[in-house]
């Protein structure tokens, strides 16, 4: 078998207020394939988040191991793990987080733009990203000027822009109607598919995890 693409060994992270300790992973192990869209499941409150944060390298103040790539992660200094994120993961949150006054090929162009690919080649992904997303008329419009729907979607093409091993995706669709978060997110897993990427999503909704590749659940801090 191929080397995962993620690989987590008895991540723990606990998080203390005042005398109250909570345990919220209590040991993690999760290996991802290349190629592998897991669904993470859990209640409210379970960790995914917490999860996510840990293995998107946002957050610091974990025990155990990350490896990404094959490359243990887990305890690079600050610039190293800017490094990895910006060559190796995509991001999709449940608010899209687009630049208010960046048009959506500007705001999917940045992320390779920060990566040090040339203005032409940054701005042909993006369009292509876009158009496959069907947003090919909407590529001059600005954040406020598209649906929530289409504003998601360019969420996605942004994640996707720099070609990451990984994509990590907090309830992508969860500020979405019914029916506009399930087509989004068949758009996003047909990209994800079709690009060749890992992806790590997690959600609430059982329906939709049921159309990713494996569903693995958080409970009591450990996966089942
Ligand atoms: N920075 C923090 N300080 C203290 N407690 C925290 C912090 N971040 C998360 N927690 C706690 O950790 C637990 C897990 O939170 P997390 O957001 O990871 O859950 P979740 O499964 O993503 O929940 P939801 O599905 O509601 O988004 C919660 O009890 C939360 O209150």
């Amino acid at each position: 078998m191929s080397e995962p693409v993620l690989q987590t060994r008895d991540l723990r992270r606990s998080f203390t207020q005042g005398e109250t300790t909570i345990h919220v992973l209590r040991g993690v192990d999760l290996a991802i394939a290349p190629g592998e869209i897991v669904a993470l499941l859990g209640a409210s409150g379970s960790g995914k988040s917490t999860l996510l944060q840990a293995v998107g390298l946002l957050e610091g103040g974990f025990d155990g191991s990350i490896r990404i790539d094959g490359a243990e992660v887990g305890k690079l200094e600050s610039h190293e793990r800017t490094l990895t994120r910006r060559d190796k993961l995509g991001f999709v949150y449940q608010f899209h987080h687009l630049l208010p006054d960046f048009n959506a090929t500007e705001n999917v162009e940045l992320p390779r733009l920060i990566q040090g690919a040339t203005f032409e080649d940054a701005k042909a992904r993006a369009e292509a990203l876009l158009t496959a997303l069907g947003l090919g008329t909407r590529l001059t419009h600005r954040p406020n000027q598209l649906s929530g729907g289409e504003q998601q979607r360019v969420a996605v093409a942004r994640a996707l822009s720099t070609r990451p091993a990984l994509v990590l995706a907090d309830e992508p669709t969860g500020n979405l109607d019914e029916k506009t978060a399930d087509i989004v997110l068949a758009e996003f897993l047909r990209l994800v598919r079709g690009e060749g990427s890992a992806a790590l999503i997690a959600t609430h909704n059982e329906r939709l995890a049921d159309r990713m590749d494996r569903v693995v659940r958080l409970h009591d801090g450990i996966l089942e």
